[in-house]
């Protein structure tokens, strides 16, 4: 939607925006008469002169766009009326009208032929601080009013506020095509560690370069900055993510930011913090505005007392480290927004992922990458696990369709909401022999480390990914052989462009 130069300019304040009542809503203000408070749930609104307030954080009002407020606010009872009329308000200022042309719902909104100071808005004016005071307890009854008629389920909202941070988005973003507007606007968390880059990559070409926004709190290299929209989030911060999501109007979200084993039982504080905390974020914003939300678990999520060879998607579940436990949280929790809120939760469990032109994050199943990079550079290579660790593994060319293939699987098809995935499982020892036929001449000794060693022990030796083959059609291309090959292929051919270079 498209504010008017007159309205972004006049303030750089939050602005409330009014929109007309559509009859049959429960938390619409009255604008003229004695009434000060909204409407209750009960008392269903049927004066025409009402209007639903809503909050234009700052940011989306200096920066001319935003994404249409009603979706954001989940009042979806207003897109099915046709809005003719939107009033803006600074909260200390003057109003003004806007005539809005455009279907109301996700598509943008132009705003044109704005006017001044309406009678009718300068009284709802006098009740502006009422109007504040009430507004996030009005929000949270639109939320939860059946009146509403289109939402199922109570969706938990926090505190509605206004970050007075500004997010820095890729304008093009803003300015996608109408085209563009039918594929799922994507936000990725945790973007620039091993699996995102690769992700935003395979994404942007099925959904358009600018559909896709990768997030992360470390700086994007070069080519990852130059490649399509980033923008920072730290998951941590409700307001910020918040803000990303509303203004960019995100439908799919991709939640990859976490702490792995190995580093997670290195610092349990922070891994406790990301992976659960941020997780809770993720869930209400989710929820709250309506996202398909995809957050990987893995072969981590099962612990010793589970069965290991082959480990089935349902049984028991008690991991030994912070990494597990939290994953065990997530698929739970997605689980439960999914029957409570009727979140569109989908997660898989992916196994030990090797892939050549990103490094791991500090995971018990890393070896399994380092050794291309060690082989090629040293012909030397230090396994910090027992040679007879077996453990699944997959290419991430796998990994990433199985991940677009969830997401796109219709909800019928889908007869549970977190899946295994599997395509091989070796050892050490057979990886060794497999990466030897490339360089024979590769060394190999072993120095285990206890901590990851313990983790290993306790993970699925084989993962049963039947569920996932029989219901949306899962079916992985490489085997140890094909990944060896590919990995070699890409390694090399980058090897020796640097050698010439
Ligand atoms: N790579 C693998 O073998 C497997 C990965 N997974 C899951 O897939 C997801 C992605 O994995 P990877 O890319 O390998 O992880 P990674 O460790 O390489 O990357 C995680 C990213 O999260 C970011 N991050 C950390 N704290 C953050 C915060 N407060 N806010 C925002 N971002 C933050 C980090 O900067 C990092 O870029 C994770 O959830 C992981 O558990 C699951 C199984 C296997
Ligand atoms: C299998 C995983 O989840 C990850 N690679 C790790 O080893 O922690």
């Amino acid at each position: 939607m498209t504010i008017p130069a007159e309205v972004r300019d006049r303030t750089q304040e939050s602005w409330l925006f009014l929109i007309p009542c559509s009859g049959d809503c429960t938390a619409c203000l009255p604008t003229g008469g004695d009434r000060k408070e909204p409407k209750s749930p009960d008392s269903p609104c049927s004066a025409p002169d009402h209007v639903l307030p809503i909050f234009l954080p700052q940011n989306d009002v200096s920066s001319g766009t935003t994404s249409w407020p009603c979706d954001v606010m989940a009042g979806r009872h207003l897109l099915t009326s046709p809005l003719t009329r939107c009033y803006f308000g600074a909260l200390s200022g003057v109003w003004c009208e806007a005539e809005a042309q455009g279907e109301i719902g996700p598509t943008p909104l132009n705003l044109s032929q704005h006017g001044r100071s309406p009678r009718l808005l300068r009284s709802i004016f006098k009740t502006k601080m009422a109007i504040v005071k009430n507004l996030s307890r009005t929000l949270s009854q639109l939320l939860q009013s059946p009146g509403c008629g289109c939402q199922t389920s109570i969706v938990p909202v926090r505190c509605i506020g206004v970050s007075p941070r500004q997010v820095t988005s890729d304008a093009s973003f803003h300015s996608v095509s109408f085209s563009e507007t039918d594929h799922p606007r994507v936000l990725i968390t945790g973007g620039l560690g091993q699996l995102g880059v690769g992700l935003a990559k395979l994404l942007r070409k099925r959904f358009g370069k600018n559909n896709v926004i990768l997030s992360d709190i470390r700086k994007p290299p070069d080519d990852v900055f130059y490649n399509g929209p980033f923008i920072y989030s730290d998951i941590l911060d409700y307001k910020n993510l918040r803000e990303i999501v509303v203004n960019n109007r995100i439908t799919w979200l991709f939640h990859y930011s976490a702490l792995l084993s190995a580093v997670g039982e290195a610092n349990v504080p922070l891994a406790r913090a990301v992976n659960i905390t941020g997780l809770h974020n993720i869930l209400d914003i989710a929820a709250e505005h309506s996202l398909r939300l995809f957050v990987p678990s893995t072969i981590g999520a099962f612990g010793p007392t589970s069965p290991r060879n082959p480990t089935p998607d349902l049984c028991i579940q008690r991991p030994r480290t912070i990494y597990g436990v939290s994953k065990v949280h997530a698929e739970l929790m997605g689980e439960y927004y999914h029957y409570r809120y009727g979140l569109d939760f989908r997660c898989l469990r992916y196994p030990g992922i090797i892939s050549a032109d990103s490094q791991p994050g500090g995971g018990t199943t890393d070896y399994a990458v380092q050794i291309f990079h060690d082989a090629i550079k040293n012909g030397k290579f230090q396994c910090n696990l027992k040679s007879d660790t077996r453990l699944p593994m997959m290419y991430i060319d796998d990994c990433l369709k199985a991940t677009l293939a969830v997401m796109e699987a219709p909800a019928a098809s889908l007869s549970m909401r977190t899946y295994n995935i599997s395509a091989m499982s070796f050892s050490p020892e057979e990886l060794v022999q497999e990466v030897k036929k490339h360089i024979p001449e590769l060394q190999v000794t072993y120095n285990v480390d206890a901590v990851r060693q313990a983790i290993a022990d306790s993970w699925p030796m084989n993962f049963d990914d039947s569920n996932a083959r029989r219901d949306w059609g899962w079916k992985h291309d490489f085997d140890l052989s094909e990944l060896v090959t590919t990995m070699f292929n890409i390694l090399g051919s980058d090897s020796r462009v640097a050698q010439i270079n």
